[in-house]
């Protein structure tokens, strides 16, 4: 379990993270979504102790990552594939991580086996990994340790597609044992096929979370009809919210059901009607973020925001 509260980031006047609280469960895959620059990395640095907070908490299994005696047993941690010393082989990088963690030798080629990094490519330098190689490298070493929680920030970047299917699976599989994973990525389709839970967040702040169905629940309906604006009136009448897109789109958090009814009442022929999810959470995230991923705002703007 990794528990957030109130977070906040500051670099001079600027806010990169902005009074951020969640959790993440155990047993779940809980995804970190948003978009460039959206405060991700900040808050996952934060959790491990690599960044330090100007306020707020951030506790792994209920302890500070200070006060782990020996972090690498309670949480795996993947930041920054590329980061590993590029002059040391694979298999060296696991055995320091093995010996500093006081772990059994063997423990070094179950992992190999693991990401599937032949004896070879274990061999060579990590200057020579292609991008991929160092992503199953990184999750080698966040594994090593057998941590309840995993903390990976873009683990995806540089995988292939049958790479990425090999790192769902293996993430799938650690959260159905009751391990807690927290994974970040600015991709949604990525994040939508993994995640359990989802927090979402833009502009260094929370923008929303919940469960991955909720926030589907909560995406609503789509709905084109005849007369769109008698529709609309009609859906605002019941105490509803909608909105009318220029293209005669109705997009509502009515179900598509009681859309469906109201459109009968009203006697309004519909010509369309499907619950929003149908785009996935692309729209939502195109939403939630369209504020904050606003190229032309300013530092200024943003810290006065
Ligand atoms: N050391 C620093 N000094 C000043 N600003 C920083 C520093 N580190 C991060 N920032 C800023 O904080 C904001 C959040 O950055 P962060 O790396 O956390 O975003 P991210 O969501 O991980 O983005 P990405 O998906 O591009 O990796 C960015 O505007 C970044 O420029």
């Amino acid at each position: 379990m990794i528990t957030v509260e109130s977070l906040t980031k500051t670099y001079g006047g600027f806010t990169a993270v902005d009074d951020v609280s969640f959790s993440a469960r155990a047993g779940r895959v809980t995804g970190f979504l948003g978009p460039n620059g959206a405060g991700k990395s900040t808050t996952m640095r934060m959790m491990v102790g690599l960044t330090s907070p100007t306020s707020g908490t951030a506790t792994i299994s209920g302890r500070s990552f200070a006060d782990l005696p020996n972090p690498g047993l309670e949480v795996g941690v993947l930041l920054d594939a590329s980061a590993q010393h590029a002059g040391r082989t694979g298999r060296e990088i696991l055995g320091i991580a093995q010996r500093t963690m006081g772990l059994p030798k063997g423990r070094v080629e179950e992992m190999l086996h693991k990401v599937s990094l032949t004896d070879a490519e274990a061999e060579r330098r990590v200057k020579n990994y292609s991008l991929g190689m160092r992503q199953r490298l990184g999750i080698a070493t966040a594994l090593i340790g057998d941590p309840e929680v995993l903390i990976l920030d873009e683990p995806a970047n540089g995988l292939d597609p049958a790479g990425i299917r090999w790192m769902r699976d293996l993430l799938r599989e650690y959260a159905d044992k009751g391990g807690t994973v927290l994974l970040s990525s600015h991709l949604l389709h990525e994040i939508e096929v993994i995640a359990d839970d989802l927090v979402v967040i833009g502009n260094g702040r929370i923008v929303a979370q919940g469960t991955k169905a909720e926030l589907l629940a909560a995406a609503g309906t789509v709905v084109r009809a005849d007369r769109a604006l008698d529709l609309a009136a009609a859906i605002r009448g019941t105490g509803q919210t909608c909105n009318l897109d220029p293209d005669g789109t109705l997009r509502t958090e009515v179900d598509a059901a009681q859309v469906g009814r109201i459109a009968l009442d009203a006697g309004v022929a519909l010509t369309e009607l499907r619950s929003a999810d149908g785009a996935g959470l692309e729209e939502m995230f195109l939403e939630l973020t369209a504020e904050t991923q606003r190229e032309t705002r300013t530092h200024t703007e943003r810290t006065a925001a």
